[in-house]
């Protein structure tokens, strides 16, 4: 088991909860869904697991670790990655630059490296670049590796924002609808990367509309309604539920 949340209750105000008293388990390199309908309160589960808000009860376990009140930024370190429905890239930088600037360590050591001797920083740079290389290779992005973010498609962006999330050393990824608005090609890209990382031992956790993208590469769906989390084990148990139908239409 990777992450667990236990009796997980939130609301933004008083009156119902959003969430009530939400409790799972997800397993180590398995694929999961997370369906409901507008304003069910997805990305809030994310928000949760990633520490950008908490819950008013209930735990969350990480790898055995209670990460309940710790703030993103130790979750991240801890594993948790995640992608942003509209993708967040900083646009002046370069497609390289991108990855290079989502590898731990990188960032907090920046100012100490740019103090050393040019041949001494070129060789603590080296090891990220050519990392940054291997990663554009293997998310489709070598062509435009030297292109600012404005001049890449959106797939390519969305491609990017899972490739930071890699190189940033995720062992859990929680994905925001990241097929969403893309061409087909990109799809099929990310529907293979996504099954490569489960094969690494990755965990991931994707937020989706697209039905056949879900059956396409979720072990698991988890539907969220009503501020209740049920589990199916496949689209088409999913599909003649009640509850879905009910809420779907
Ligand atoms: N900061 C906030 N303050 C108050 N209400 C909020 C806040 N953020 C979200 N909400 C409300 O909480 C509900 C759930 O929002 P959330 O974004 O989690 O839903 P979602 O299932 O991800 O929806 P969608 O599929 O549309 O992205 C919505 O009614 C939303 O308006």
């Amino acid at each position: 088991m990777i992450i667990s949340l236990k009796n997980i209750v939130f609301g933004f105000n008083a009156t119902k909860p959003l969430l009530d008293n939400i409790t799972f388990s997800m397993e180590k390199g398995s694929v999961y869904a997370l369906l409901g309908s507008n304003g069910a309160g997805k990305t809030t589960l994310f928000n949760l697991i990633t520490g950008f808000i908490r819950p008013a009860h209930g735990e969350i376990v990480f790898n055995t670790e209670k990460i309940t009140s710790l703030p993103p930024f130790q979750r991240n370190r801890m594993g948790i990655g995640r992608t942003f429905q509209h993708v967040r890239l900083i646009g002046r930088l370069t497609v390289l630059e991108n990855l290079i600037l989502a590898m731990p360590g990188n960032k907090t050591d920046h100012w100490g490296k740019a103090l050393l001797p040019g041949f001494l920083y070129r060789a603590s740079y080296r090891p990220l670049q050519e990392k940054a290389y291997e990663l554009c290779e293997r998310f489709f992005l070598s062509q435009v590796k030297h292109a600012r973010i404005a001049e890449i498609s959106y797939g390519q962006q969305k491609l990017l924002s899972l490739a930071c999330c890699v190189a940033n050393g995720a062992s859990m990824l929680l994905l925001d609808e990241v097929v969403a608005g893309i061409q087909p090609e990109y799809r099929r890209k990310i529907a293979m990367i996504i099954r490569q990382l489960k094969e690494e031992g990755k965990t991931i956790f994707f937020i989706e509309h697209n039905i056949e993208f879900v059956s396409e590469i979720a072990d698991s769906i988890f539907f969220l309604h009503e501020g209740k989390i049920t589990v199916f084990k496949n689209v088409e148990v999913f599909r003649k539920d009640k509850q879905v139908m009910d809420a779907y239409t």
